[in-house]
């Protein structure tokens, strides 16, 4: 297709009403009352990476929402097959500024449109991104869709209340596998540990840097039980990333409780909020999230400042309801598994971003050291993972005990791309 095709008229409807007007691209638009399978109504939310587009948009944690893209030209490289975090488009719909299909940049495997459009995911362009993602801010992430623009509001805006809301949606069971599949089996012919995880909608990338490390690891439907998970006698327990509201997945709580303290146990984002119900704490709604590949998080054992990935909607709650820590001091609370110790703060919004729980062998971070899309500078914690499965112990993964154990982990205390603590309360580096 070119960049210059007929525009259709469509436009975005957010359910307070506020309509936003543009050009259908990609996939047509369903009509309204079309099968879940077509829907384009979900949870409208946004991302300021500024590249990354496929892996977002393919990554199973964006299931049951529309994206907005806050960078304002996408689709500048077109599409390639490394950059696939499943197998498809999770996303709902995309939310542009402006957007262009580019099939012949140097490793476009195809164009950006023409594969949105293959894949059955409409998109929209032309929108006014910046008033929308400050409405966004300002009155939270809400349901929304996507319309043709015929389509009577009054309807569109039926099909948006007939949506149900993220909270209280288990959109994990959705995107777990009905399989237990191995990846890396070649790393155990030198040794490699066995991991395995509870699938919820694990990205690849978390899979590639686990097996680039020589671990095997063991992808388990969300339905399997401890004794499932303990096939094999593995070396760790991890607990991954997936979409939708982690307080209703309530099915995993009790295999997680009976893991906790037999193994290691490794977790990343709504495998960290997982964890956390699963010792007691509570997790709660942001009012619109934190995605994209800027967020500024301290560890507070070194007081270095990484620049993270994220893309999450809910969060770990602190005891006191504020979801906030106040100060920059390590806080500890008391758990049913022993104390949970503050590892990492979101320096934007002081959120609760890591915790080590060394009675109980676990450790889990809310962000995504495995990037895809956004900086690596958290890579460190699959280095610290492995090596602690190997020690023996995983208390401490997220979190850096001194010199020792920093060369025990084969990480030089100072390593990293950021720069030390200096921050300013918004975390930009000063
Ligand atoms: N990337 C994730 O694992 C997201 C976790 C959860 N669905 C949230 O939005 O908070």
């Amino acid at each position: 297709m070119s960049d210059t095709a007929a525009p259709r008229p469509a436009y975005l409807l957010l359910e307070d009403g506020t309509r936003f007007d543009g050009a259908a691209c990609g996939a047509p638009l369903t009509d309204v009352g079309a099968a879940p399978a077509g829907r384009s109504t979900g949870e409208v939310v946004f991302t300021t990476g500024m590249a990354g587009y496929q892996e977002s948009v393919t990554d199973p944690s964006f299931a049951g929402q529309l994206i907005v893209f806050t960078y304002p030209h996408i689709g500048n490289y077109g599409v390639n097959g490394s950059a696939m975090e499943s197998d498809r488009i999770h996303a709902r719909a995309v939310i542009m500024r402006e957007a262009v299909n580019h099939e012949d940049a140097p490793t476009a495997e195809q164009g950006w449109l023409d594969w949105l459009s293959d894949c059955g995911v409409p998109a929209i362009t032309g929108v006014d991104t910046r008033a929308l993602v400050r409405h966004i801010r300002d009155k939270g992430a809400m349901r929304g869709g996507l319309f043709d623009g015929d389509v009577a509001q009054a309807d569109a805006a039926a099909a948006i209340a007939a949506e149900p809301p993220m909270a209280g949606q288990d959109l994990a069971s959705t995107v777990t596998p009905a399989q237990v599949e191995t990846v890396g089996a070649e790393n155990a012919a030198s040794g490699g540990p066995l991991i395995a995880a509870i699938d919820t909608g694990i990205k690849r990338s978390i899979v590639r840097e686990l097996v680039a490390r020589g671990a095997v690891v063991r992808l388990h439907p969300l339905s399997d039980g401890p004794e499932a998970l303990l096939e094999g006698d593995p070396d760790a327990i991890f607990l991954a990333n997936g979409p939708g509201d982690p307080g209703v997945v309530a099915h995993v709580i009790p295999t997680i409780q009976a893991l906790l303290g037999s193994k290691p146990v490794f977790g990343i984002c709504m495998g960290h909020q997982l964890l956390c119900r699963a010792v007691g704490l509570e997790t709660y709604k942001l009012p619109f999230g934190h995605r994209g590949g800027n967020h500024p998080v301290k560890d507070l054992s070194t007081g270095r400042v990484e620049i993270t990935s994220q893309n999450h909607g809910f969060a770990v709650q602190t005891p006191d309801g504020s979801g906030r820590i106040d100060g920059d001091e390590p806080v500890r609370w008391e758990t049913d598994f022993g104390p949970a110790e503050l590892s990492h703060l979101n320096l934007y919004d002081r959120t609760v971003e890591g915790l080590v729980l060394p009675e109980a062998n676990a450790a889990t971070v809310q962000y995504h050291p495995e990037a895809a899309p956004g900086p690596n500078d958290a890579g460190y914690l699959f280095d610290r993972f492995l090596e602690r499965i190997r020690t023996g112990s995983l208390a401490g993964v997220t979190r850096q005990t001194g010199d020792a154990a920093a060369q025990a982990a084969g990480v030089a205390p100072t390593a990293g791309t950021t720069k030390p603590a200096a921050t300013t309360e918004n975390g930009d580096a000063a």
